[in-house]
């Protein structure tokens, strides 16, 4: 496999003008936007390896997860959830592969909505949704109908819609258009109701940021595969002069004249922060680090938690099965048209709904329209995503793998569903709680401490448990009848002593059975709070030509997926950084005020 990939160049050179750390999905857009100024020089440095073809095809996306394409990472053990996981611990999966996390994700291209970014930018001056977000995203997005063929992509997010999807979701689609749901997908504002995901596709294939700019050959950007960076090598006044890596087993330094950027993601920025003397102080003391700057990196972590596997089943078979996938008729209409059962994204439908909503509907006596007219464009704290193909799917071969689901659970539960299996998930979108990604020790080759801390507030679990029992009556009124869709009844292990169906019931079971959605962000926090690390410029606080722009330096979790609003902030960032020129005086750390 060819490691160093560059258009203009034939050999590494010992310094380049920007040095990105991770070629995931915000190195990418940022290389790629740093690009546009001809006579800089960019180095992405990428751990995992530059994946193939076949990786692109997206139903192979969940073979990935705990491959050598995956970080293959675990939660710390929790204790008010993932209970029913193989020691407690749920699986987090990340990128470890050029493309980064949106090479194995499943491709759902989501906004958020307008409010989600207000928090962000209280500190900022002048700021507004127009200019400061939605101009981001502009430049960011080229949408196309899923019937056209694209040659060239424009921007880095390429965005379709979903090309093919089970029939269960029509009827459920059908069925939400009757109770008087929106149901295509939004357009200015953001919270429509039902509707089919939009998707980074080119042609049905996985379509990342890192193909957008293979694309382009650009020549003054080279990319360094299976290069793992382990420490930022810093002047005395903190100035980011290099980084070291591990290449192939050597040691090897590259130095950045303007300005080295981490965008490692959120796990992986925040790491090699504290492996280079930056983070918390008694933390880093403890490990024998040299603190450098005492700052709160690897706090304020945030995720969107799921749940709910497998806990609608259907008499008939009308979802998406494995026999479609596994159908030599589905890889010739791949092939041949772009079509069919292999551009699957595993989510056939998403949905948000709000407490005002669920309110309102209670207060009128289920006049659903009433409500959703009044409160349809409020944002959302809840989502709910429709699974076509249950964990049960592949018989227990592959899937419940990636979730760590202990024997006990498998043959006492999963085991004995014997229909057809799809998932609701609910989740929850501003969670409360908080985490901290933390180092097991000094070595740069050990797995970090990821303590998610999912459900430690209270009012986490309180709005998971109102929307429950809301899809609960929601599903009985409108498919019961057409589908034969129905709740797998079967207590779940662990939750036998609750009565089915209850509240109690349902929080043993969301305590037993969590996942991650898969949405790390804020262990880098973006502000001028003394909680964050980053100020608006994307610059280290108390640092010099130091810069983190990825997942981690999200504040506050947004109602929706997390690949879009990183694509965003990357094009935001590329404006500030395309600008320093690596000579301004390191930046005295200012904060405007204590968070509570
Ligand atoms: C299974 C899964 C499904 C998901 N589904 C969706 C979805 O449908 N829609 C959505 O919006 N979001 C989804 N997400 C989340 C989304 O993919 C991520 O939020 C986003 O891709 C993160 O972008 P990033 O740039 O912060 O990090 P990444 O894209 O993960 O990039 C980080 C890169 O840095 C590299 N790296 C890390 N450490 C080092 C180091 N020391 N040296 C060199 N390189 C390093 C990594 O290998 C990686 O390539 C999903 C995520 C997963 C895992």
């Amino acid at each position: 496999e060819e490691l160093m990939i560059c258009y203009g160049c034939n050999k590494l050179q010992p310094a380049y003008d920007f040095i990105i750390v991770g070629g995931g999905t915000a190195g990418c857009v940022l290389a790629r936007r740093l690009a546009e100024n001809k006579s800089a020089s960019i180095l992405i440095i990428e751990a995992g390896g530059r994946g193939n073809s076949f990786l692109s095809i997206p139903v192979v996306g969940p073979m990935l997860q705990q491959s050598n394409f995956d970080w293959k990472y675990t939660t710390t053990r929790q204790t008010g959830s993932c209970l029913s996981l193989e020691k407690q611990r749920c699986k987090y999966p990340l990128g470890k592969i050029l493309g980064g996390s949106h090479q194995i994700n499943n491709m759902i291209y989501t906004r958020g909505h307008p409010q989600d970014y207000d928090p962000w930018f209280k500190d900022f001056p002048g700021y507004s949704y127009e200019k400061d977000v939605e101009e981001y995203f502009n430049r960011a997005e080229q949408i196309y109908h899923s019937n056209e063929s694209i040659s060239h992509s424009q921007a880095p997010a390429l965005i379709s819609p979903v090309r093919f999807f089970s029939v269960a979701s029509s009827i459920i689609l059908m069925a939400f258009n009757r109770l008087g749901y929106v149901t295509s997908p939004p357009t200015q504002k953001y919270f429509g109701g039902f509707y089919r995901p939009l998707v980074t596709q080119k042609n049905g294939r996985r379509w990342t940021t890192s193909d957008h700019l293979l694309e382009l050959k650009l020549p003054n950007v080279a990319i360094l595969t299976k290069a793992r960076a382990e420490k930022i090598l810093f002047k005395d006044n903190l100035e980011a002069t290099a980084v070291r890596y591990n290449y192939l087993g050597d040691n090897m330094i590259a130095k950045a004249r303007r300005a080295l950027i981490l965008s490692a993601g959120t796990i992986g920025s925040a790491k090699l922060l504290m492996l280079s003397g930056i983070g918390p102080k008694d933390h880093l003391k403890k490990l024998g680090i040299k603190v450098l700057n005492d700052l709160p990196v690897g706090n304020n972590f945030q995720d969107h938690m799921t749940t709910g596997f497998d806990l609608m089943l259907v008499k008939k078979s009308i979802g998406l099965s494995m026999l479609d996938i596994l159908h030599p008729f589905s890889m010739i209409q791949y092939y041949l048209k772009s079509q069919g059962a292999w551009t699957a994204n595993g989510v056939d439908l998403i949905g948000f709904s709000n407490l005002e909503f669920t309110h309102c509907k209670n207060q009128v006596k289920n006049n659903f329209t009433l409500c959703y007219q009044k409160y349809s464009q409020l944002r959302p704290d809840i989502e709910f995503m429709m699974l076509p193909l249950g964990l049960t799917s592949d018989l227990g071969i592959h899937l419940r793998t990636l979730f760590g689901i202990t024997d006990n659970i498998w043959d006492n539960y999963f085991a004995k569903i014997n229909e057809s299996a799809m998932g609701i998930l609910p989740i929850l979108l501003h969670p409360k709680s908080r985490g901290t990604v933390r180092l097991a020790n000094k070595n740069p080759n050990s797995k970090p401490l990821i303590n998610p801390n999912y459900l430690s507030h209270p009012y986490d679990m309180k709005v998971l448990l109102r929307f429950i029992v809301q899809v609960r009556k929601l599903y009985d009124r409108a498919f019961r009848g057409t589908l034969g869709l129905h709740l797998n009844e079967t207590p779940f292990p662990g939750c036998e002593k609750h009565e089915f169906g209850t509240k109690c019931y349902w929080e043993c079971y969301v305590r037993q059975m969590s996942s991650t959605c898969y949405h790390p962000i804020g262990t880098c926090k973006m502000g001028i709070t003394n909680d964050s690390v980053v100020d608006f410029d994307f610059h280290v606080h108390g640092t010099h030509k130091l810069f983190v722009v990825d997942g981690s330096v999200l504040p506050t979790q947004v109602s929706g997926h997390t690949m879009a609003p990183i694509i965003m902030m990357a094009e935001r960032a590329s404006d500030y950084i395309k600008k320093f020129q690596g000579f301004d005086l390191p930046k005295p750390k200012i904060f405007s005020k204590i968070p509570p």
